[in-house]
């Protein structure tokens, strides 16, 4: 079953909680945070306030991707913030193993990104600790970009590893996902979806959930 985690970069900031109570009343599986630091990408976004003031206002799941520098100086405190799932990028850790078992310490599921230009064999060395994948299809800092189509071979090729070694872990991919793509990219071998501009920025999400839902449930 194809997991959707809708991307709440393009939500409503004035009402969040209207826009993250749709996308539960829809059914979503993750709510993905986008966190930008204005140094790892040149956008500034959602700190750990941000989560504090939404925990236990949903019970949708927290994905939160951490596209910051020094993630390690803040995972406390997205932990705090109800963090249940925390991807860091590996561009931005120098230290990505001791980064893993850092964020594996609180008990919640460690995750790693590759932006679209670093390779997966980047990973091998810690296939093994890794609950998820998060393979960028843009270059990270802004929603409503184009997907990249060279990262299909990427999805395809790590499907590859995950299956042959027999790995439990999720392939997530985020960037220009949307209704008319998704089924091309679980096809590649995704398993969970992220994508923000087309659920937010649509007149009617339960709609296009429906609508995802239908695109990518018979893969
Ligand atoms: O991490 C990012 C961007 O850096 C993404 O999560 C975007 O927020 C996805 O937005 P869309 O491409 O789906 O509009």
């Amino acid at each position: 079953m194809v997991k959707l985690a809708p991307s709440i970069l393009s939500a409503n900031f004035s009402n969040l909680l209207e826009d993250i109570k749709k996308v539960e009343d829809a059914g979503v599986d993750l709510l993905h945070i986008d966190v930008m630091d204005g140094h790892f990408v040149p956008n500034i976004t959602i700190g750990p306030l941000v989560l504090n003031s939404i925990k236990g206002k949903t019970k949708i799941p927290f994905d939160v991707h951490l596209m910051i520098e020094n993630p390690d100086k803040y995972i406390a405190d997205f932990v705090k913030g109800g963090a249940d799932i925390i991807t860091v990028h590996i561009e931005a850790c120098p230290h990505i193993h001791r980064t893993i078992q850092n964020i594996k310490s609180y008990g919640v599921k460690a995750a790693v990104a590759l932006n679209p230009a670093t390779p997966i064999n980047s990973l091998e060395c810690i296939f093994e600790d890794l609950d998820m994948i998060l393979l960028m299809s843009v270059n990270p800092g802004f929603g409503g970009q184009k997907f990249i189509s060279f990262v299909l071979e990427k999805i395809k090729q790590l499907r590859k590893i995950i299956d042959e070694k027999n790995l439990n872990i999720d392939i997530q991919v985020d960037g220009g996902i949307k209704i008319d793509n998704a089924a091309e990219v679980v096809r590649a071998g995704a398993n969970i979806l992220v994508a923000g501009s087309a659920i937010f920025n649509t007149d009617d999400i339960e709609e296009t959930i429906r609508l995802f839902r239908e695109k990518t449930s018979s893969i």
